[in-house]
């Protein structure tokens, strides 16, 4: 019988005082447990949950189909338009209105928003324990350039790639605009044999049918990486020029084409070793822990390790026979890895073999999945292309090869244009995180040392500045060029001023390479990908429309936004 103060108690007597005593101990210890908001901040104040926080909702989101960048936008607009209290109550299902998370996505469309007068360009959300709980939402698009230059949180899904979490990025050189300057010729190689696969495909097709392009890109993307040794386009031309017949889809519409394809080992093994990335782990070193036991990563691991060191070692010997050392001379992205600062041998094999890795990781599905949303939109906009195709055509580039320079701003405003405004808004990169590294203040809220700063960059490029901005007074001119209403919309035009002269500073707002210390290392790169590609597309082929019902704007979120289908019609001109 237990004791307290020399009394003996009763088991009844026991629980009679135990239950007062776990009546104020547990909601003390759920308080504990449930994350803090910093104060000055707006955040959904009644659906905070121990440890999880703003999870269950979210959670509920999730489950309803549409992805976490839904629900963190939808957050950020209800504060941003209906203020402190009312934002803290949206995005609850099963409430007494029982609405369900597509419908309340709607809630943000009109045109006519006004911003709430409270607020001022950041509010929170919360999941787990500590500072690091604590995911302050930035929307002032100022910010984000003078950021922390830490780690952003995500880093820490990539842990298979060793230099992603110190930071050694010895092959930056590569990418840097002065390497990437003076050569386009593996990308226009990718870019031509993708014409000559569309040419094969198109040929088997009959009017009204389409077929989607998500992976066409995607193999010309990884063609440029390695060039000769991935070999993805000449092999499935190769194999479409000998092979049967395209089927019509049986389980989406008799639209769709599905051309026969059956590509090399090294692709299935790269594209099992890229969708293993534990991005929406919530404990991704764990989750890369338990993966370094299943035989099929293994077996993935190894063959992509053991190719790209064959890559290497081919590439060596083609540095050393060049005997040269610029990097215009490279065959593919792996060359220009090997020559960092001209030096054949700078970096050892592992480690370039880790960058190689990290170039498949970060720069092959964004590049590729905002080239399928720029095929998109395109489609949309007939006369756009027609503009593309004559400026094209009057630089005289239908009639003979490319080069690097024919491709700059200064000579082909239109086509600058294009591609950056299918960058805007192709949303790749849904927004980025810093964490604090020391305590500092934000928009004049104090921000302690481990709380994390997300920017949402998609959000941010397609809303009106004055809405984002943590004082809307503070909004120059210039960052109020681009009219708020229009912001949804595919307009190359936005970019160009009045004598059709490319202007970049005009995009203050569209971030998609993000900014500062930790902004996108591949950006050069990436952009000349882009323009070499809807360059040499648009000469050969006018994409026709796709009916409104095969075509939608619904996308799944992996290390980027990808349309969940990407149909294309090319038609020769
Ligand atoms: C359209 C294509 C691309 C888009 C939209 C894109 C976007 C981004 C974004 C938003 C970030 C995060 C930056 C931050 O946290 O502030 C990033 C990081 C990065 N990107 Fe890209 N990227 C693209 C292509 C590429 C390519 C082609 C490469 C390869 C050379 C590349 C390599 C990287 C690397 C290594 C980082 C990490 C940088 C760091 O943490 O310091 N990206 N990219």
């Amino acid at each position: 019988m237990p004791e307290i103060a020399g009394f003996d108690l009763s088991s009844s007597q026991t629980i009679l005082l135990t239950l007062p005593l776990l009546y104020f101990l547990i909601p003390y210890i759920l308080s504990l447990l449930t994350p803090k908001p910093l104060s000055g901040i707006p955040y959904r104040k009644n659906r905070q949950y121990p440890i999880i926080g703003d999870g269950l909702d979210a959670g509920k989101w999730l489950n309803e189909q549409t992805t976490i960048t839904q629900w963190f936008d939808g957050v950020i607009m209800a504060f941003m338009y209906t203020g402190a209290e009312k934002g803290s109550e949206w995005g609850v299902l099963g409430g007494k209105d029982g609405r369900t998370a597509k419908q309340m996505m709607n809630d943000f469309e009109a045109e006519d928003l006004k911003r709430s007068k409270g607020w001022e360009g950041m509010c929170q959300m919360m999941f787990g324990l500590g500072n690091g709980a604590r995911q302050v939402v930035v929307t002032d698009v100022h910010v984000l350039p003078y950021a922390s230059p830490s780690h952003s949180k995500s880093v820490s899904a990539f842990l298979t790639l060793p230099y992603f979490e110190d930071q050694r990025l010895q092959w930056y050189s590569a990418t840097r605009t002065d390497r990437v300057e003076n050569r386009c010729d593996v990308e226009i190689t990718a870019a031509n044999n993708l014409v000559k696969l569309w040419h094969l495909k198109v040929e088997k097709m009959a009017d009204g049918q389409f077929f989607e392009s998500s992976e066409d890109l995607m193999d010309a993307i990884t063609d440029i990486a390695f060039g000769k040794g991935y070999n993805l386009l000449p092999e499935y031309i190769d194999s479409l020029s000998s092979t049967t017949s395209p089927s019509a889809n049986p389980t989406s519409s008799e639209h769709e084409l599905i051309f026969p394809y059956d590509p090399n080992a090294m692709y299935h093994a790269t594209e099992g070793l890229l969708n293993t990335l534990p991005l929406f782990s919530a404990f991704p070193k764990i989750s890369i822990f338990l993966q370094s036991f299943q035989p099929k990563f293994r077996r993935d691991k190894q063959l992509v390790h053991a190719f790209i060191c064959e890559q290497i070692k081919k590439a060596r010997e083609r540095s050393i026979a060049r005997g040269d050392e610029r990097a215009e001379m490279a065959d593919c992205a792996v060359d220009q890895a090997l020559l960092k600062d001209g030096t054949v041998d700078a970096l050892s094999e592992p480690e370039l073999r880790d960058e190689v890795l990290l170039f498949l990781a970060a720069g092959q599905e964004t590049t590729a999945r905002t080239l399928s949303w720029g095929m998109k939109m395109l489609a949309r906009a007939p006369e756009v292309q027609k503009k593309l195709k004559k400026e094209l055509t009057d630089a005289g580039l239908m009639e003979r090869e490319m080069t690097y320079h024919d491709l700059l701003a200064e000579k082909v405003p239109y086509l600058e244009a294009t591609a950056n405004e299918i960058l805007r808004l192709a949303g790749t990169a849904a927004g980025v995180s810093r964490i604090a590294t020391r305590d500092t203040t934000v928009l004049g809220k104090h921000i302690p040392q481990g709380t994390t700063l997300y920017f949402p960059l998609t959000l941010i490029s397609t809303l009106p500045m004055e809405h984002l901005a943590g004082d809307p007074n503070a909004v120059g001119a210039r960052d109020a060029k681009w009219p708020g209403a229009t912001l949804k919309m595919f307009e190359p035009e936005r970019w160009l001023n009045d004598e059709g002269v490319f202007d970049s500073s005009v995009g203050v707002q569209s971030l998609p390479f993000s900014a500062g210390q930790r902004g996108c290392f591949g950006k050069a790169l990436a952009i000349l990908e882009l323009k070499t590609m809807l360059a040499k597309n648009n000469l050969a082929f006018f994409l026709d429309p796709i009916p409104a019902e095969y075509d939608s704007d619904e996308f799944e979120e992996y290390v980027s936004r990808k349309p969940k289908v990407a149909y294309v019609r090319p038609v020769p001109w």
